[in-house]
């Protein structure tokens, strides 16, 4: 199976994931530290040097050779992932989209430990402005991360609780 961990920055995918990896024998990777690896910059200086745009492309790009490389994985996706160059689409078609919905007090907290290394959050100054942006950004993207066929709505989404998703998906499906 390709399992693609989906949601907002902060959400836990690429910790989760990592996790779920190691519980399904997997292979796991992530996709921002697969850009990282092939670009040989940090995600903030491709936003820097590159912008969005460029970014976009070679995340939409790297997804698809993740795809075509790995019949059986863990994918941890970005945040952005699902809501550029149709790659929602794909990752419907090619395995199956765990959505972390992650309330945004909770992502707040989070993120505020670690802004300044995400360079969407990067130039914020408190957690005001941090929950703003949060709020806008998910209204934004919410159509998006809701056609995952699967969805963790606790605060922290545990493994246990995937597996239970899991168990009863396939079940009916
Ligand atoms: N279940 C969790 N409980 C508490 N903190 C978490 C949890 N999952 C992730 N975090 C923390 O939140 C931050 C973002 O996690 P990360 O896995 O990088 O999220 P994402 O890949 O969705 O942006 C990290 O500092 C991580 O340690
Ligand atoms: O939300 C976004 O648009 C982004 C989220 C990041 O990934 P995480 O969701 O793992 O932080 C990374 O892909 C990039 O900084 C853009
Ligand atoms: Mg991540």
């Amino acid at each position: 199976m390709r399992l693609y961990l989906i949601g907002m920055p902060g959400a836990g995918k690429t910790t989760l994931g990592r996790a779920l990896a190691v519980a399904y024998q997997l292979p796991f990777l992530d996709l921002d530290e697969e850009i990282v690896r092939r670009e040989q910059r940090s995600v903030s200086e491709i936003f820097a040097q590159d912008g969005e745009e460029y970014f976009r492309q070679r995340e939409a790009d790297v997804l698809r050779s993740l795809i075509a490389e790995h019949p059986q994985i863990v994918l941890a996706t970005g945040g952005g992932t699902p809501c550029f160059h149709h790659n929602l689409e794909l990752l419907l078609e090619t395995g199956l989209a765990l959505y972390l919905a992650v309330p945004i007090e909770e992502l707040v907290r989070r993120l505020l430990a670690v802004a300044a290394t995400r360079p969407l959050l990067a130039s914020l100054p408190d957690a005001a402005g941090l929950e703003t942006r949060l709020r806008e950004t998910l209204a934004a993207r919410q159509q998006f991360y809701e056609r995952a066929p699967l969805r963790c709505t606790a605060p922290t989404c545990s493994v246990d609780a995937v597996q239970q998703l899991l168990a009863r998906y396939s079940a009916t499906a």
